[in-house]
């Protein structure tokens, strides 16, 4: 077998990383693109060092005329490994970016479930998520969206979905399935530039490339490794002081199955404001349905040091927060 320094450089990733043990079942999700055909063609080649079981997972969201026919190139791809190949086929078309990787990521973790796979694997790379700071960052995300694609995350209770290829570019993959002739599927919507995804990647990152830094996919995904660390240390900092100031504050409301809330000021007033802001949106978090704004954080975050009695507005759902004394409430 052809030995390239990218098999090196996987082998090694997923070592140090600790993204798999040896002898594990994966699932694979491979689109039929350049990503996901050079990500399965490595791990088949890395397969026999570890001793997984692989097998191939395709989700057919009718969007594309070519759909089905893209699904069965993917299915004989898998015949011709020798793998086992899994079908998720969309009960009607789904046309929109969103919709699909809800219903995408729902379809794998079925397969996963019924077929014992304890790890889902994409083929997202460095320019994926060199494309997913670009894009959070016009959305004014702060650094929790800056750090875009994370190497693993909890998708469902026993299932990982994990992302080997983070520090491997687009035109790496490329290349990669050149040289080992693999039948790419090109997607015909990657080209059409309605998609916001698609201006960052063929007009953005382009022009980045040519007039500030050729290298710059890999300089916004080392970016964004940075912002990773940075916000789990962050994330868990704001988590502990969260149950300092709630400590005391910590009472059953008889009237709801959630504890009703109230948070020690004392506390939260020693603490830096990147933690004050933190807490307020992991309260909201857990409070609201949809995800807290900006404003809504704001507006919580000014109670620490407001007057006495003091109070936010509404929050969606109807929540007020209130000063009263040392305390903020939730009422
Ligand atoms: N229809 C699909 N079926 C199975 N897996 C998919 C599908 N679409 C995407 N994926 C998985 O999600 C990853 C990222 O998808 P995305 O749509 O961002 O890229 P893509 O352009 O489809 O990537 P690729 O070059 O692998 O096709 C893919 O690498 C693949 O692992």
């Amino acid at each position: 077998m052809l030995w390239m320094p990218l098999h090196a450089k996987i082998h090694r990733t997923i070592r140090s990383r600790h993204l798999f043990e040896r002898n594990q079942r994966l699932l694979i999700a491979v689109s039929g693109g350049q990503d996901s055909l050079c990500l399965i063609k490595l791990l088949l080649d890395l397969q026999s060092k570890w001793g997984w079981y692989l097998g191939i997972a395709h989700c057919d969201h009718r969007w594309r005329s070519d759909s089905e026919a893209n699904a069965h190139h993917v299915e004989n791809l898998a015949k011709t490994w020798g793998i086992s190949f899994y079908l998720e086929t969309a009960n009607e078309p789904i046309n929109s970016e969103a919709t699909a990787r809800d219903w995408r990521y729902q379809a794998l973790c079925a397969i996963a479930q019924a077929n014992n796979y304890q790890y889902i694997v994409t083929g997202h790379t460095a320019s994926d998520r060199a494309e997913t700071l670009l894009y959070n960052l016009i959305r004014g995300t702060g650094a929790d969206g800056l750090q875009a694609l994370t190497w693993q995350r909890s998708l469902t209770t026993g299932i990982m979905l994990v992302r080997p290829l983070l520090e491997i570019t687009r035109s790496q993959t490329e290349q990669f399935c050149q040289e080992f002739k693999l039948p790419i599927w090109e997607d015909s919507t990657n080209q059409d530039l309605q998609y916001s995804r698609n201006r960052i990647r063929q007009e953005w990152i382009p022009y980045l490339r040519e007039n500030f830094n050729p290298q710059v996919e890999s300089a916004l995904a080392q970016t964004a490794e940075l912002l990773q660390a940075e916000v789990e240390y962050l994330e868990k900092a704001a988590q502990q002081l969260r149950e300092e100031a709630m400590n005391m504050g910590h009472k059953e409301d008889s009237l709801s199955s959630l504890p009703s809330l109230r948070l020690n000021r004392r506390v939260l007033q020693k603490a830096p404001l990147a933690l004050q802001r933190r807490v307020m949106r992991q309260v909201l978090q857990q409070r609201l349905t949809d995800a807290p704004s900006f404003e809504h954080i704001e507006k919580l975050t000014a109670l620490i040091i407001a007057p006495n009695r003091s109070q936010t507005d509404p929050f969606p759902g109807g929540v007020i927060a209130q000063v009263e004394g040392d305390w903020i409430c939730f009422k």
